[in-house]
């Protein structure tokens, strides 16, 4: 993988702007973009994203982003590869965390958010509307800045909390097995397996997030986003977190936001530059092998970033 800058046009910020559409969501090509017009009918059967292995690889094409006239993010596109670790860098408020927000529908959750372009989860797009946005989540989860199990819930019901939400049904001893694989998988199974009845409000930060991770996990998704997932934990914890992010690489794809340089350069494959300079909207100024970006950035904004002179 080598490093690459954003093409001129799409992603630098211009003028020519797409204007603010407003759910759902409309593209500024036309009304479905180079697929021409909507169905008239919805599909009798919600639509399926095909499954390619366990790791899926996330596109995002040309995604602007708008907070009501506020433009936050310009055209941006990154491919985020199957099974690996992609982390996204850049100062506060250049628009990382709702790039990773659009990653799995939730940034239109807030009211006055609009967006344009496209996010495809290996090549079906999460945004059709015949794809149900539960969907959507359960192939695309997410993991946030500070532990959020439920605290008076037991560590084994926290772990399958999700597939209520989906809606999945299982026999207790698939249930069973599921919460060992995946608090194995978060690396938690060792410090737990004694006490999967206690509260999850009971454990420490870091393992509170590991918790998080495991439910994350019992879904059985195709790609983790995580914000700032180390933010709130100690160094022990946070050095354990990424030990579980670099283990679950080649699973399921990651994608992490980090405010942390030496995290990103430890844990990712590789990193996307976010810059929103001077008031324009956030835009990918370059991305790559994390290594390339780190010791031979080819921007000199990248250089000075990588290297603490700003941020
Ligand atoms: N819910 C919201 N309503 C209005 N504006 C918002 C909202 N969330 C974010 N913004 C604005 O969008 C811009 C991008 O914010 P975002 O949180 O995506 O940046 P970030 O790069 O993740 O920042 P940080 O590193 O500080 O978390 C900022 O100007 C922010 O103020």
């Amino acid at each position: 993988m080598t490093v690459q800058t954003q093409p001129p046009g799409p992603g630098a910020a211009s003028a020519d702007a797409p204007a603010a559409p407003q759910f759902p969501r409309v593209y500024p090509d036309g009304p479905r973009g180079p697929r021409g017009p909507l169905p008239q009918q919805p599909p009798a059967e919600p639509a399926e994203i095909p499954v390619v292995g366990r790791a899926g690889e996330l596109q995002a094409d040309s995604i602007s982003a708008w907070f009501g006239h506020h433009q936050v993010l310009d055209r941006v596109s990154l491919t985020m590869p199957a099974g690996h670790v992609t982390a996204l860098i850049g100062p506060s408020g250049c628009g990382k965390s709702t790039f990773l927000r659009i990653l799995n529908r939730m940034h239109e959750m807030v009211p006055s958010a609009a967006l344009a372009g496209e996010v495809r989860l290996d090549g079906q797009d999460i945004y059709d509307p015949a794809l149900r946005i539960t969907t959507a989540r359960r192939e695309i989860g997410m993991v946030f800045q500070k532990p959020n199990p439920f605290p008076a819930m037991s560590i084994q019901d926290n772990v399958t909390a999700g597939l209520q939400l989906t809606g999945t049904k299982k026999s207790k001893a698939d249930k069973e097995a599921l919460i060992e694989k995946s608090l194995r998988r978060a690396g938690l199974w060792n410090e737990v397996k004694d006490r999967l009845r206690q509260p999850g409000g009971g454990l420490s930060g870091g393992q509170q997030q590991r918790l998080c991770i495991a439910r994350s996990l019992a879904v059985q998704p195709r790609v983790l986003l995580m914000d700032e997932p180390c933010s709130a934990l100690d160094p022990t914890s946070t050095r354990r977190v990424e030990e579980t992010i670099k283990e679950l690489a080649g699973e399921v794809t990651v994608v992490i936001v980090t405010h942390n340089m030496q995290q990103a350069a430890r844990v990712s494959d590789q990193c996307a530059f976010f810059l929103a300079e001077q008031g324009t909207p956030g835009v990918i100024v370059e991305w790559g092998d994390t290594d390339a970006m780190f010791n031979s950035p080819q921007d000199p904004r990248t250089f000075d970033y990588v290297n603490g002179r700003f941020g």
